[in-house]
């Protein structure tokens, strides 16, 4: 239904406050919901144009493709490559670019999986330049539209409408708050990988005491580190939880993949799939059209139709995601019955934490011996160690990811962030928070968040940084309803009624109570906050490790050493700077 502006008008006024005083709690929190219009508030003119940007951001996203690497790519001086060159016709060796390489699958497995410096650094700037850079101006257009329709909805930018799910004053400082207690555990996982780093590459390519260039750590995003195991896990030779060769081995499908997540909520007695969740899924990229890839998870709203859309792998980092896509469903499922205002998460890091906190019983070395994909597994230190490194590649080095994705664009709805610092505050925060460094030189003709998938389709990020969190007081008290003794990263509730009992009684509240209310049933009673707590005990036995392998190394890094000159600030600076040097030379000699 089209609003006219004398609806709008009317509707603005009446939900200002006559449903304020309704006496019912329950009623006043569905009109609390239902009263934020969000970007339908915004005249039909300015709606169409919002709508329209998100499509076309989102398009070049999912069709963005890229060259061959070319060994015989000319390096310029600067260290940059001569890229002009590489597209010009060569006579004697041709050269050329046809561009054919997605994302999914092509250049994911290709970050993961070269060891070539090079390549990877042309991977990943080749990557910015079909993704990110094309969409800096439409970007700049979208937040002013969003911070429009946030305004229309009472809320003084984007950032704040987005914070208004968390329900609760000083979200961002909480958010603060979480990560000062988590940096100095992955400042621990930094150092060793760092170290690694230039065991393998050289002190050249890393800086032993500098910021990690982002090229080399197993992702286009370097968000997750789970592909680098292989050179820098602890005990080489012993237990290590890939188990991508017996899924292979095995001759896993993806379906296989999926019955396989199944059976663990059934065994906890959560809820099957639906019959037409089987029929209707897409969970294989299709040979006869163009998809977007990036896995989601869909509810049709009707109590039926619930599916999944994922180009499955068969790997271990995809049977973990397949966890994760099914644990959106399953919360989707248990809150079904909630009036439909009510049927959501009770904060967004909450549905994303849903399915991984049944991963972190699916990863255990124990667990996977016991569904056939590990052989014999010993209790010793080392594949303790071991198993607790892999988790840390993806749990602790996504933690800065998680946090500053909406640091950034926070600040650029705020204004803080314009459009004359925006790549700048981005490798800013790249930076001082992750410690990861651009492999070519960037400037505020680069778009870099750009080429993240969340920035273009608009999805906010901190739900992550949130679940990375409360997945672990899920983990803990779930283990504890399942009657686990010993160490916290041991669990495994696999076929635990009441730990299923239990998660099932938090996620049916849906989003009917503040979530808060839905830690309390959790803990019961014992917390209703975010806690760093089990997250730091999972990872405690790692932590000692971990400082007693770095001693002799910086903890943290020297922002001055990265490899390549800083992001640039725009050119206008450089040339103010460059001014005031030749005066300042000026004066000096005519003083001498
Ligand atoms: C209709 C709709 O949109 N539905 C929502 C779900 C809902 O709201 O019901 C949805 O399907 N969102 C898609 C998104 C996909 C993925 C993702 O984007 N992950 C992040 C961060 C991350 C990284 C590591 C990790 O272990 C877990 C998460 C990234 O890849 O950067 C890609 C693979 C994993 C999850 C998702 O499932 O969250
Ligand atoms: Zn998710």
């Amino acid at each position: 239904m089209i609003w006219s502006d004398f609806h709008r008008t009317k509707w603005n006024e009446a939900t200002n406050y006559a449903w304020k005083n309704f006496t019912t709690p329950t009623v006043r929190r569905m009109f609390s919901f239902l009263t934020v219009l969000g970007k339908a508030a915004l005249p039909r003119d300015k709606l169409k144009e919002l709508t329209g940007l998100l499509q076309e951001m989102k398009t070049t996203y999912s069709l963005a493709k890229i060259c061959r690497y070319d060994p015989r790519l000319r390096r310029l001086p600067s260290g940059d490559y001569d890229y002009d060159a590489e597209f010009e016709a060569d006579d004697d060796n041709q050269i050329g670019c046809i561009p054919t390489l997605p994302l999914e699958p092509h250049l994911t497995q290709m970050m993961a999986t070269s060891r070539d410096p090079e390549e990877l650094r042309y991977l990943w700037r080749a990557w910015r330049e079909a993704a990110g850079k094309p969409i800096r101006q439409k970007y700049l257009r979208f937040v002013q539209l969003s911070n429009e329709a946030a305004r229309l909805n009472g809320f003084s930018d984007a950032g704040e409408y987005w914070r208004s799910d968390y329900e609760i004053d000083g979200f961002r400082e909480e958010v603060e708050e979480l990560w000062q207690k988590l940096s100095p555990l992955y400042q621990q996982l930094h150092a060793y990988v760092r170290a690694k780093l230039v065991e393998k590459y050289g002190e050249e390519v890393v800086p032993r005491r500098g910021p990690i260039p982002a090229h080399l750590l197993g992702n286009m995003w370097a968000q997750t580190w789970t592909n680098i195991l292989d050179m820098t896990i602890p005990y080489p030779g012993r237990t290590s939880v890939d188990v991508t060769n017996a899924l292979r081995i095995q001759g896993y499908s993806p379906l296989a993949m999926f019955r396989l997540a199944e059976e663990f909520f059934t065994s906890l007695g959560l809820e099957p799939m639906p019959q037409t969740f089987w029929q209707r899924s897409m969970i294989q990229k299709p040979t006869d059209r163009e998809v977007v890839c990036h896995a989601s998870a869909w509810d049709f709203c009707n109590g039926r139709d619930y599916r999944i859309k994922q180009c499955t792998e068969v790997n271990m980092e995809h049977l973990v995601t397949t966890h994760h896509e099914m644990g959106h469903i399953q919360y989707d499922l248990l809150y079904r019955n909630q009036p439909f205002i009510f049927r959501d998460g009770a904060n967004p890091g909450f549905h994303e934490a849903v399915g991984d906190v049944l991963a972190l019983s699916a990863s255990t070395p124990r667990h996977l011996q016991s569904v056939g994909l590990l052989g014999n597994v010993d209790d010793s230190y080392e594949t303790d160690i071991n198993f607790l490194f892999a988790m840390a590649l993806d749990k602790i080095a996504f933690l800065p990811f998680g946090y500053l994705m909406d640091q950034w664009r926070w600040e650029v709805f705020s204004g803080d962030t314009s459009s004359s610092n925006l790549n700048s505050r981005w490798w800013e925060l790249r930076l001082g928070v992750q410690g990861v460094s651009p492999p070519v030189p960037r400037t505020e003709q680069d778009f870099d968040p750009g080429a993240k998938f969340h920035v273009p389709a608009n999805v906010p990020y901190v739900r992550y940084f949130v679940s990375f969190v409360v997945q672990f007081q899920f983990h803990a008290e779930l283990c504890k309803a399942a009657g686990h003794e010993g160490p916290l990263h041991r669990c495994d509730i696999y076929r635990s009624v009441k730990a299923g009992r239990l998660l099932r009684n938090v996620l049916s509240l849906g989003k009917s109570r503040p979530w808060t209310e839905a830690l309390s049933v959790l803990t019961s009673g014992r917390t209703n906050k975010l806690d760093v707590e089990p997250i730091l005990e999972y990872f405690g036995p790692l932590r000692t490790w971990l400082e007693s392998q770095n001693r002799g190394e910086l903890i943290g890094w020297r922002e001055n050493e990265a490899i390549v000159l800083q992001v640039t600030r725009s050119n206008a600076s450089l040339i103010t700077g460059a001014v005031l040097a030749v005066i300042a030379l000026v004066l000096l000699v005519a003083l001498v």
